[in-house]
């Protein structure tokens, strides 16, 4: 297996020209020119992304699921109260997200607080959904949850393996911005 696994291609798609500088002061703007770059470009799906918390022994966990908003507020996603990432924000309210663009060989990474949206929102959240995804879901079991951004970071992939990551690192109110080629 190991072999099979060596032989697979990796970092195969065909990156986008990425100027570090002319970079933006404010993250959310460079993910909403990322996200939209890779819809265009073929990406499916590309409001899909990994979920990791830590459940209460301080274990982690991760699994899928959809980026609902993202604004100066921070990146919304959504589930139930009772789920097992419902309980492991409750009893440790951080998390980190993580989403990868294969055909434009770009990667993002946020970290922070998590807490919860407006009954109303997460309501809001829930009837936006199909009726087939809102069958069998309490409201009252459904939230919205916002990872507030203390830590984001840009990556993007070379076929020179001369990648370029670029860290946006909040301290107070503003944010300190880094980058590197690795
Ligand atoms: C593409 C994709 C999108 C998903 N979107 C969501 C979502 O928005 N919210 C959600 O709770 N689960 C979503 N899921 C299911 C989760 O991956 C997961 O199975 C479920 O939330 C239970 O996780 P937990 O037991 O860690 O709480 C999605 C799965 C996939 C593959």
């Amino acid at each position: 297996m190991a072999q099979w696994l060596r032989a697979q291609g990796s970092l195969v798609g065909t990156a986008p020209p990425f100027d570090v500088a002319a970079l933006p002061d404010d993250p959310v703007e460079l993910f909403l020119a990322w996200i939209l770059h890779a819809a265009d470009a073929g990406v499916a799906e590309p409001h899909a992304a990994t979920l990791a918390t830590v459940d209460a022994a301080g274990r982690p966990d991760a699994r899928t699921l959809l980026l609902k908003d993202v604004g100066p507020i921070g990146w919304a996603v959504a589930g139930r109260r009772s789920s097992a990432k419902g309980a492991q924000l409750a009893a440790h309210p951080v998390a980190a997200l993580n989403f990868w663009w294969q055909p434009v060989v770009r990667s993002v990474r946020v970290r922070g607080p998590v807490s919860e949206a407006t009954r109303q929102e997460s309501a809001a959240d829930l009837a936006a959904r199909s009726a087939s995804a809102r069958a069998g879901i309490p409201p009252e079991d459904w939230v919205l949850w916002r990872i507030e951004p203390e830590h984001v970071e840009f990556w993007q992939g070379a076929p020179d393996r001369h990648h370029t990551r670029v860290i946006y690192e909040r301290t107070g109110g503003s944010w300190r911005r880094s980058h590197m080629t690795i």
